[in-house]
């Protein structure tokens, strides 16, 4: 007899920023019947893969954190890569997961799908009103797609696939990529490395005056878990007739050049923020509106300042490591080991400051 936490689950990116989050808040509720496959064995792009792991496979529900991802310059440079590569993912997975049997899925979306100038804090009513941010319209077309799946796919074959919108995301087991990364891991690396170069200022793209909302990652696991529990009475009720997606957000939104501060005072950086305005801000703000969610009995615990102070330790320890998905098995077999103390998920970070610590 499969009880909930022997449940098959099948967390696809398991070793991305998300993924790794994900498979950590798992263990930490004792789920013990995960289903990972690394990138490297599995092209969720192609779809005979996707098939025959279905096959093999006797999947209960999906974590579907597997994407093509990065911030403002990768998504402005690789457009192609970035609407091909998801809806690939989304329709491989999603469709093999219903060919199977599988009942239960959770899309990752993002707040990109929702127009460039949507009311703040945006409702989940504002997609598909208006104009999408130029710099990342294709990946959002690919996210509002994904919804759309799950939504078809519910309505045609009784599935019960879920949709939630994160807002923009950091945290342990990010992509500290220069160029390609999103904001807080490329901004805490270049100053990371200007600290020990003894540089004088550091570049910050763009004015500074976009805003964003920022949430932690282990913030948004406990929240995928949460959604993908509801019974489907509290999750129809909350949601039906009008949103086929939940947002899940922080509702505090920080200016950049506020946040290049943070970090820079998170990292021990010392020198000038030079703010380099022939880079695109991309959208002005994007705050989004969590009433759903918060009225539903989830909100984000961890706040900014301590948010980047763990990312950063979670930064020299991937450094030590010598790469994230090797941070990203440390993390795992840590919290399978302190799943019985519950930890939370902060705290849980201190435990890896020292892999030699007594359990
Ligand atoms: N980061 C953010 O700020 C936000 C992210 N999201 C969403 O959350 C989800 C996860 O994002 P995030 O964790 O940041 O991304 P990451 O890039 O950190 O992780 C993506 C994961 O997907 C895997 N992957 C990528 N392509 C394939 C493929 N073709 N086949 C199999 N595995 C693949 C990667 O493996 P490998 O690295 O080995 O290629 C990695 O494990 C995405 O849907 C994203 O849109 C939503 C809002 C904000
Ligand atoms: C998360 C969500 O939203 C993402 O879009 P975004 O919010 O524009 O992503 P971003 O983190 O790259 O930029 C945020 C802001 O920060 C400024 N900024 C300053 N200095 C650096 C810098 O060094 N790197 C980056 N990347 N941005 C910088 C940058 O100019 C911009 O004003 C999508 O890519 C997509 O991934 C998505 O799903």
């Amino acid at each position: 007899m499969i009880t909930q936490l022997n449940q098959r689950i099948f967390v696809a990116g398991h070793t991305g920023l998300v993924g790794s989050a994900i498979v950590r808040a798992l263990r930490r509720q004792g789920y013990n019947n995960l289903l990972t496959v690394p990138h490297s064995h599995l092209d969720l792009t192609d779809q005979a893969q996707v098939r025959q792991l279905f096959q093999r496979e006797q999947i209960d529900a999906v974590y579907l954190a597997a994407a093509t991802v990065g911030g403002i310059h990768a998504n402005n440079s690789y457009p192609a890569e970035f609407i091909y590569s998801n809806m690939a993912i989304e329709t491989n997975v999603i469709h093999e997961a219903w060919r199977h049997g599988t009942q239960r899925l959770l899309f990752l979306g993002s707040s990109c799908i929702y127009p460039r100038l949507a009311p703040q804090p945006i409702p989940e009513t504002a997609l598909m009103h208006g104009a999408l941010e130029p710099t990342n319209e294709p990946y959002a077309i690919a996210k509002i797609a994904g919804i759309k799946l799950c939504e078809s796919y519910n309505r045609q074959y009784g599935t019960r696939y879920r949709s939630v919108m994160p807002t923009n995301l950091y945290g342990p087991c990010d992509s500290y990529h220069n160029e390609n990364g999103h904001v807080i891991p490329a901004l805490m690396r270049r100053l990371h490395e200007s600290k020990l170069a003894g540089a004088n200022e550091v570049a910050v793209w763009g004015t500074g005056e976009a805003r964003r909302e920022f949430l932690y990652v282990d913030d948004l696991a406990d929240a995928c878990l949460f959604v993908m529990n509801l019974s489907e009475d509290r999750y129809r009720g909350a949601t039906l007739p009008m949103v086929s997606h939940i947002n899940v957000g922080s509702g505090m939104e920080v200016s950049i050049a506020r946040l290049a501060q943070l970090l820079a005072q998170t990292v021990g950086y010392g020198g000038e923020l030079v703010f380099d305005a022939s880079k695109p801000d991309g959208t002005p703000r994007k705050l989004l509106d969590v009433g759903i969610l918060n009225a539903l009995g989830w909100r984000a615990e961890v706040a900014l300042e301590r948010g980047l102070r763990e990312t950063y330790h979670s930064f020299l320890r991937a450094e030590q490591a010598g790469t994230r998905q090797q941070l990203a098995r440390a993390l795992d077999q840590q919290s399978r080991r302190r799943r019985e103390m519950y930890l939370p998920p902060v705290a849980l970070e201190h435990a890896y400051a020292d892999m030699r610590s007594p359990y």
